[in-house]
């Protein structure tokens, strides 16, 4: 027991913000997202814990069409070179699968990390390099989660060709685009993983990934 646990509706809250969470592709309705709610998961999002308080991130906020149709058009191109890298059923299934939602979500969102944000040393970032581009992502799994709290679908596009991520964003060449997302309120939310859903591939048991002291050793 502690002190300083939530209360258990609180606690609910945030597990069912976990638990409910899903990545949208699919379901985006043309509402547009109102500045105080996008500020909002801006901020939680903004609030990721990250190497050496170094907060690499900027956060490009997408709302031109043309800008999204040219992301669109290289999505395209990247997700039929990623169809031909299966086979058989598998190649069919992929095909089917919906992977994106850059036009339809009224806001597209890239978040970036800027490697060099605080200086060539970093407090933690000195013997693993990449804690800067994982700081990042800790900052995209805030935003993701605040935006189920309100409502919000989030999709992950990473079918994407970096340079022309770039080339669309006029993104420098010392900035790495971390994740492409795709927001907006949403007509629903599944209730599992589409990819589950799809058969593609199902949440493996959480005891095969747990080991103690040592690597392999599940008891
Ligand atoms: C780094 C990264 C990159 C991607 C994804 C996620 C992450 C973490 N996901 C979403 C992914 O398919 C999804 O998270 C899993 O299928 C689990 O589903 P839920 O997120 O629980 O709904 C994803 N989905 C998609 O449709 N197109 C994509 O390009 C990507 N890329």
């Amino acid at each position: 027991m502690s002190d300083h646990a939530f209360a258990p509706e609180e606690r609910d809250a945030l597990y069912k913000a976990i638990f409910s969470r899903r990545d949208v592709r699919g379901q985006f309705a043309p509402d547009p997202v109102p500045e105080d709610v996008l500020t909002r998961v801006l901020t939680a999002a903004h609030h990721a814990p990250s190497v050496g308080f170094m907060q690499p991130w900027n956060f490009i906020v997408v709302q031109d069409p043309a800008v999204k149709s040219q992301i669109h058009a290289d999505f395209s191109q990247a997700n039929e070179e990623a169809a031909a890298l299966f086979t058989g059923e598998r190649k069919a299934l992929y095909s089917r699968l919906k992977l994106e939602g850059i036009r339809e979500a009224p806001v597209n969102l890239c978040i970036t990390c800027d490697r060099e944000r605080s200086g060539p040393v970093v407090l933690g970032r000195t013997h693993i390099p990449t804690m800067d581009l994982y700081s990042c992502v800790c900052a995209v799994q805030n935003l993701w989660l605040a935006a189920r709290a309100e409502g919000l679908g989030v999709g992950w596009v990473s079918i994407l060709h970096e340079d022309r991520l770039r080339e669309a964003l006029g993104i420098p060449e010392r900035i790495v685009p971390v994740a492409y997302l795709c927001l907006g309120y949403v007509s629903h939310f599944h209730e599992t993983p589409e990819l589950e859903k799809a058969g593609w591939r199902s949440r493996l048991p959480l005891e095969d990934l747990v080991f103690r002291d040592r690597w392999g050793e599940t008891t």
